[in-house]
């Protein structure tokens, strides 16, 4: 199938006339080409996520990979990294695999498949990266995301053995002697609930020691989900001394503060925690400036049932792929350039995904691309979403940003809003 993009704005620029066919942008007009009136909208390439949970195999009820690439191509995405904390763990050949087969069987979004740093994300034994890294599924990432790697013992062999073929170790900072029975944030707020706290040193002091531990290996490191002020400027001084570190933010530590705790609703339950005014504005700060690299979804769907109950039980995270591109429009306003390369550009890199992130002004890119109509403001409805589960903390917000279509290496995966199959 062959496009024809009448009028589109590439990242804010003039309207023009973008071809797409035999999977890439061309320079010359393409007959028979399906014309899609682009006047308005504005073409990005295709989103990169570098944490989502899909939760296949094991907890299909909340999210399916076919269902979580729905979302993701709905929420003008190209490719997301899938997190390892499956039931079973994605810490063997054989787990990675059947991940990445069923992303191409599903054929929305390039599903990279991430691979456990520790066996059953236990933390006590290094899981097999090498035959991981050599399979199928090419994996490049590993985390125990959902747990720290703790023992800096294990993290500083991690990262000696990725640097072998350039894989990068993705820590979720969390010092799990300080975050023992956290609910939320440690601050005025947890005092006022009662609820114990997980404190801003936490993360900021496990990213302290990682950064060393990269320095020294000479590896690369990647943080998840940024949450505090104080983490900014460990990245900021380790960035500055040309340590191998990239980061991601979330668009909920972008948008949303620990007050929201107050009504008890676990909607609003994630870690790390949402934090204070003063930790999003500088995290919004490092994402201007690149001491954040990226802005990651963090995308945790939960089952009803782990949702919605008392706050000490429930599950941990928030859907995040359909309504990111929005938040940040909302955050940021309409700075293409800064979005594509945050949300698309920086991300692929990390990952390595060659083929997205790509310059759309360029003939023969691929045409992994986003088309956006940011004139538009929608409310968000959960029961709208495709995910399979509900648990957004934006339901009935107003959000600038409509996804109208997304193309993967040329074939539309979501045409005037609405996934294609
Ligand atoms: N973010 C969360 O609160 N939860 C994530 C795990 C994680 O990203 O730490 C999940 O898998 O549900
Ligand atoms: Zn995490």
């Amino acid at each position: 199938m062959a496009y024809l993009l009448k009028g589109v704005s590439i990242l804010g620029a003039s309207p023009t006339d973008l071809y797409i066919a035999d999977g890439v942008i061309s320079d010359k007009p393409v007959d028979g080409a399906e014309v899609i009136d682009a006047a308005g909208l504005v073409a990005l390439p295709g989103l990169v996520d570098v944490h989502t949970h899909l939760r296949e195999p094991g907890r299909e009820d909340a999210e399916t990979v076919d269902t979580g690439s729905r979302a993701a191509a709905l929420g003008g995405y190209t490719a997301v990294c899938a997190m390892a904390n499956t039931s079973p763990v994605a810490d063997t050949a054989g787990v990675v695999e059947q991940v990445w087969r069923l992303g191409r069987e599903a054929g929305l979004v390039d599903v990279q498949p991430i691979g456990a740093v520790t066996v059953g994300l236990a933390g006590k034994q290094m899981a097999e990266l090498g035959a991981m890294a050599t399979s199928a599924a090419n994996v490049r990432i590993f985390s125990d995301d959902g747990f720290c790697v703790a023992d800096p013992k294990l993290m500083r062999r991690a990262l000696e053995y990725v640097k072998a073929f350039d894989g990068v170790i993705a820590q979720h900072a969390e010092e799990p002697r300080l975050t023992e029975g956290a609910q939320m944030h440690e601050g005025e707020v947890s005092t006022r609930l009662g609820l114990t706290g997980w404190p801003a040193v936490a993360e900021e002091a496990i990213i302290a020691r990682d950064v060393l531990l990269a320095e020294h290996v000479g590896s690369r490191l990647h943080v998840c989900h940024v949450s505090t002020a104080g983490s900014v400027e460990v990245l900021r001084q380790a960035k500055a001394r040309g340590v191998r570190v990239t980061a991601e933010v979330t668009p909920h530590h972008l948008l949303l503060t620990d007050e929201l705790a107050a009504g008890y609703d676990p909607v609003f339950k994630v870690n790390p925690p949402l934090r204070t005014r003063k930790d999003v504005e500088a995290l919004r700060r490092a994402l201007l400036d690149g001491v954040i690299d990226v802005v990651a979804t963090d995308h945790a769907p939960h089952a009803v049932q782990d949702k919605e109950c008392e706050w000490s039980y429930a599950r941990p995270g928030m859907l995040g792929l359909e309504t990111a591109l929005p938040i940040v429009l909302s955050v940021f306003g309409p700075q293409w350039d800064l979005i594509a390369d945050r949300m698309s550009i920086a991300p692929a890199r990390i990952a390595g995904l060659d083929g997205h992130g790509g310059d759309l002004t360029k003939a023969g890119t691929p045409a992994n691309l986003t088309l956006v109509d940011p004139s538009v403001q929608r409310v968000v409805d959960p029961a709208e979403l495709a995910s399979r589960s509900r648990n957004t903390p934006y339901a009935g917000m107003t959000l600038p940003g409509r996804i109208v279509a997304t193309f993967l290496r040329g074939e539309a995966t979501v045409l005037d809003g609405k996934a294609v199959k």
